[in-house]
């Protein structure tokens, strides 16, 4: 009843469990099976060192002698204590040095598969984010992102850590249970009996554990959620006084983390203590099973204590491995998830594209595209010469954004369609000639050169120096310390915000596209520098196709073709 139970209510993940070891299992292997050979191997090497207490135990106590090895002695003539003596603890000593290189090995492969799952896994999420389509990576919480690629994927690194200890435990017992039995049967499946009874109720009720991982996965969300935010807010918060409200967030969101990891462990010790008290009671009740009801033999009476006692080992590390194991395959319900909510595309069916050259115009064809909120643009038509220079206006949320997302093939039209020379847009092979600037560009903490030569790695310092130049950039980092070598900061935190919009546009031309999108990418920048800029822009020989997104009107002097959009309809267009 307990058990169906706990089956109907899903109480145990049975499903998100068999998904995560079927993944493992496609992960790991022949090392899985190298593995499985040392887990054996050991566990073996372990019975028999157990078993070759027997005789070292008769021989010291000068009990009666056990079967088993008095033959192979006779036989071999050896009846002097002290001789058998000696072999049996040489062939013990050298048992004992076998199983330690064995578990030294086995241990050393467990890791190796254990954290180079991980490791995949990892890589394989930030494939699939960046392959994903634009949309629905746009609606995730960057939090939620950074969750799963550190606390979940190390609480899943645990958990089939745990489940590795825990087939490690199992295959101990195994030969413990095989060896008790094959030195007192009757006594072994007795005492096995009140074992069983007890140790199935206690281990059901104790990987009850799932439910609290899912807590802690959406508490350690909420909690790098308000991370996020104290980083994103914090200086607006320091202008404001308000950093009050950051820190009552964080900790609001850390402690439920905390009551979560809490419930955890006090349903492990309880799982410890239940163990502890078992294992006295078991051992209590073979000595006085063994010798009221079988007349053991006290060799074989000490051997399977001895066995016994050290089941408990393996047998709560089962129990607790079990435990840890549904607890950390929430982390793994978390990667499942975020799939479940992207679309994957194979790096494969993109990369053999061959670059676009659009010797022909960029056409627009009645092109729609509405966002799940509503807005967007509608039934657009738009035809771009290469080497125009395209300004885009309108108010806020007329749509311009969505029309360049458009362009750049981010996002597909929902009705009509978009054709470079003639051919329609294939994102793939598109954007790999485009350079995409946004307002507040995309600076890593890195130096000023490797941020430029993100796209363009062979680009000379004489290239990088004249492109700054043309952009007015030279001077800024010229001045800084170490030059091109300066670390910019967070987001290029250490530089203003013109400052960080040049290095953007540096960046863009560096990489020599066919078409340069600029979105509001030079809003930061004093009118006169912005139209020094567009004035280089304007002169470049051969000259990129420019779309840019602009408020002002000075900024359009320099297009060619002008295009007004108004609630996501092209309202008037100058060529
Ligand atoms: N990812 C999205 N999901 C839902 N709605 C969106 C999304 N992106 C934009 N929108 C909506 O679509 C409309 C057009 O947005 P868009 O960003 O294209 O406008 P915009 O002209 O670039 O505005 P702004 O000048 O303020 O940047 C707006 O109403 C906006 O709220």
């Amino acid at each position: 009843m307990h058990v169906k139970q706990l089956l109907a209510q899903k109480l145990i993940p049975w499903q998100a469990a068999r998904h995560l070891l079927a993944a493992f299992r496609y992960y790991s292997g022949r090392g899985g099976a190298i593995a499985a050979a040392f887990v054996t191997a050991g566990a073996l090497f372990e019975g028999a060192g157990l078993l070759l207490l027997v005789p070292i135990i008769g021989v010291i106590t000068h009990a009666e002698k056990h079967a088993l090895f008095e033959e192979w002695f006779l036989a071999m003539g050896l009846n002097a204590p002290s001789i058998r003596l000696a072999l049996l603890v040489s062939a013990f000593a050298a048992v004992l040095l076998l199983r330690s290189v064995i578990l030294f090995a086995r241990d050393i492969q467990l890791v190796r598969l254990q954290t180079g799952f991980v490791e995949a896994q990892r890589n394989q999420v930030m494939q699939m984010l960046a392959m994903a389509p634009w949309e629905e990576v746009a609606q995730l919480r960057h939090a939620r992102v950074m969750n799963l690629m550190g606390a979940e994927m190390q609480r899943m690194g645990n958990s089939l850590h745990f489940f590795i200890q825990g087939c490690v435990g199992v295959a101990m017992l195994i030969v413990q249970i095989a060896l008790a039995f094959l030195l007192a049967p009757a006594l072994a499946a007795s005492a096995f009996g009140i074992l069983l009874l007890g140790g199935s109720v206690v281990v059901l009720g104790q990987v009850r554990v799932h439910g609290i991982g899912t807590q802690v996965v959406t508490a350690g969300q909420d909690l790098m959620n308000s991370a996020n935010s104290f980083l994103g807010g914090l200086k607006t918060a320091a202008a404001q006084g308000a950093q009050a409200f950051f820190i009552t967030e964080f900790a609001k969101a850390q402690r439920n983390v905390l009551a979560g990891q809490l419930r955890f462990a006090k349903r492990q010790a309880s799982g410890r203590l239940i163990f502890g008290v078992a294992a006295g009671l078991v051992g209590g009740a073979i000595v006085f099973i063994g010798f009221t009801f079988f007349q053991a033999q006290s060799a074989v009476l000490i051997a399977l204590v001895l066995i016994f006692a050290r089941m408990s080992g393996p047998a709560l590390q089962v129990q607790q491995a079990a435990q840890n194991f549904f607890f950390g395959v929430a982390g793994f319900d978390a990667i499942k998830e975020l799939s479940n909510d992207l679309t994957c595309v194979k790096v494969g069916e993109t990369k053999t594209e061959k670059p676009v050259r659009p010797d022909g115009a960029i056409t627009f064809h009645q092109v729609t595209f509405r966002h799940a909120s509503g807005g967007g643009v509608e039934l657009v038509d738009l035809e771009i010469q290469p080497g125009a220079m395209v300004g885009i206006s309108g108010p806020s949320g007329a749509g311009k954004t969505t029309l360049i997302d458009l362009l750049v093939g981010l996002i597909t039209p929902q009705h009509g369609e978009i054709r470079i020379g003639g051919t329609l847009l294939n994102a793939a092979s598109w954007q790999r000639r485009i350079a995409y600037v946004q307002q507040d560009g995309f600076l890593f903490h890195d130096s000023v050169r490797r941020n430029l030569l993100w796209h363009a790695p062979d680009t000379s310092t004489d290239e990088i120096m004249n492109m700054l130049e043309m952009l007015g950039a030279r001077a800024i980092v010229e001045r800084l310390p170490q030059g091109l070598d300066s670390i910019i900061g967070e987001r290029g935190a250490l530089l203003s915000g013109g400052e960080r919009q040049r290095l953007g546009l540096a960046r863009a031309l560096i990489s020599k596209p066919t078409l340069l999108v600029l979105d509001e990418a030079t809003n930061a920048i004093d009118r006169a520098g912005e139209a020094a800029i567009l004035d280089s822009l304007a002169k470049l020989s051969p000259r990129p196709t420019i779309v840019m997104v602009t408020h002002r009107e000075e900024a359009l002097t320099f297009c060619n073709q002008c295009i007004y959009l108004e609630a996501g309809h092209v309202r008037q267009q100058h060529i």
